[in-house]
């Protein structure tokens, strides 16, 4: 089988009770149908154009053999690494897919001057550069790009033989990327970048890479006509009526890899989740969650679980079972059974899932600091060489470390949640991510962490958009080795500073509290951090 799921508890309760009425109403062939009304006429225009990833399997056939012929051609030009730019949904389902067949990719979604510096310094004589961006207007991925088509012709490397560009048609970068010569891959505009994991998005890096992308089509096609019909077996009508349709809604799930193959699921499900529902005040935050979380000993009333298990068996509604979902099966069937269930969620909680109004805000925010330059605002204390700053809430009370870490869990509402946002280096400093389970324990609540600017196109619609619940700590870095961005009026340091920044003040505008740590040595101030939480 190819895809399977069990629920228990508030789940099961919640499926028993949306299903029969998403099966009357005919959710799933109209779904398959690209019924854009669905979601009620003020999501009507923009669903109408964003529901191709139903027919994606079909569509990206063709593609597959393409690809082959140019990884193909990549050989046996000597090309043996693939470093893909791109953010958010356009590059992390190639991540997930990559990482499931141990196939290597870099996956270069930052703008850490230290994490852009070591891509380009890692294999780059024999490396190729994938630009994915369906905008082809994201500013990090316009920067990665401009990095290293400057470090090939620095290298005596034609950077035509070694950048593909994937985007839709008629974006800036489809016509300045064939314009320059570059090998380009259009994928469909029906299909948002969140959704487009069987698309170009999602094979292009990931065949280049080194994968078997026919395969992952071949599963994904085997569920195809159960996602289709309209019977209470649909396991997207299950799934999305598990995770939207509790009562009292649990409006947290906490996504665990529990025996499944799959590598890094839960980080592509994410965003998808996360920036589809996260709206007009509500939304289902998604909890990335390693076994021996905190959150699992004892979940809170308003976190659901789920597990990716290696069989999760073949009775939907097991005797006995536990108040959890589990769900299992290959990589390209789970990738459509949840793109699915993102869309019946949606209609569940009355949202629609296919726009992301709060992203632009960040994005401006962090545009007006680049082009202002405003002096920066001096910090509030500096503990420990860790510069302090934060909303006057947070900061008005506090003194040091410690009591600005305590003031800001005690901001948090009975059903709100932390959310660590790490503007760092992931490749070089992967040990902040235990802050999440060390928060976790100590706040009592669920906690997210995500590493910056990557998180901002996935549970960043969330933060703004979704119920204002949250308190934020962000971790940035003062960087000594900056890196210019060619023929940009700033550098990678400033970029990630002002995306920093912006977000803050957004979230601050939005009424949260906000506590920023700037690193000045990241490799020994973790250490503090983690002193101060007592
Ligand atoms: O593919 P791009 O146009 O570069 O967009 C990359 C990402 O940007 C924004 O954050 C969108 O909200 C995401 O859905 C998208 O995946």
């Amino acid at each position: 089988m190819s895809f399977r799921i069990s629920v228990g508890g508030a789940a099961a309760d919640a499926v028993r009770s949306a299903l029969p009425k998403l099966v009357a109403d005919r959710i799933a062939s109209g779904i398959t149908a690209q019924d854009g009304a669905l979601w009620g006429p003020a999501a009507e225009d923009e669903a109408s154009k964003r529901l191709g990833w139903t027919e994606a399997v079909a569509v990206s056939r063709p593609l597959v053999g393409e690809i082959v012929a140019l990884r193909d051609d990549l050989r046996a030009a000597g090309v043996d690494h693939i470093v893909l730019a791109g953010m958010g949904g356009s590059s992390l389902a190639p991540e997930v897919i990559t990482r499931t067949v141990g196939a290597h990719l870099t996956v270069l979604d930052s703008t850490d001057p230290g994490q852009v510096r070591a891509a380009l310094a890692d294999r780059l004589a024999t490396s190729a550069l994938v630009v994915s961006s369906k905008s082809g207007s994201t500013v990090e991925t316009d920067s990665q790009r401009r990095v290293y088509e400057q470090a090939f012709r620095d290298a005596g490397i034609d950077p035509v033989g070694r950048i593909i560009v994937v985007t839709d048609p008629g974006s800036p970068l489809d016509a300045s990327a064939r314009e320059a010569g570059y090998r380009v891959f259009n994928a469909g505009p029906n299909v948002g970048g969140r959704y487009s994991a069987l698309t170009a998005f999602g094979l292009v890096p990931s065949g280049l890479a080194g994968v078997d992308i026919a395969e992952i089509l071949d599963e994904a096609e085997t569920i195809e006509l159960s996602l289709a019909v309209d019977t209470d077996e649909n396991p997207g009508l299950i799934l999305g009526a598990a995770i939207a349709a509790t009562s009292p809604r649990r409006d947290k799930l906490a996504i665990v890899a529990d025996g499944t193959h799959i590598v890094g699921f839960a980080d592509w499900a994410e965003q998808l989740i996360a920036e589809s529902t996260g709206k007009e005040g509500t939304g289902i935050l998604p909890v990335v969650l390693e076994l021996g979380a905190p959150e699992l000993a004892a979940p809170p009333a308003d976190l659901q679980v789920v597990r990716l298990v290696d069989d999760a068996g073949d009775e939907v509604f097991p005797h006995g079972a536990p108040d959890e979902i589990r769900v299992s099966g290959t990589l390209g069937a789970q990738l459509l059974v949840w793109e699915y269930a993102t869309a019946v969620a949606g209609l569940l909680l009355g949202i629609n899932p296919f726009d992301q109004p709060d992203v632009e805000s960040a994005k401006i925010a962090a545009r007006g600091l680049l082009d202002q330059r405003p002096a920066p605002e001096p910090a509030a204390f500096v503990s420990n060489g860790i510069e302090v700053r934060g909303t006057p809430d947070v900061i008005g009370a506090s003194s040091d470390l410690a009591s600005a870490l305590e003031v800001l869990f005690e901001e948090l509402p009975a059903d709100g949640y932390v959310s660590i946002q790490a503007y760092l280096d992931r490749v070089d400093h992967p040990e902040f991510a235990k802050l999440r389970d060390l928060i976790a324990a100590r706040s009592g609540r669920p906690v997210t962490f995500g590493w910056g600017p990557r998180f901002l196109h996935s549970t960043g619609q969330f933060h703004k958009g979704g119920p204002a619940v949250g308190v934020f700590l962000q971790l940035t870095a003062r960087t000594d080795e900056d890196l210019e961005i060619p023929e940009r009026p700033f550098t990678f340091g400033e970029l990630i500073a002002a995306q920093a920044s912006g977000d803050a003040s957004v979230l601050a505008a939005h009424g949260r509290p906000v506590l920023t740590l700037t690193l000045t040595d990241p490799a020994t101030q973790l250490a503090s951090i983690v002193d101060a939480l007592g």
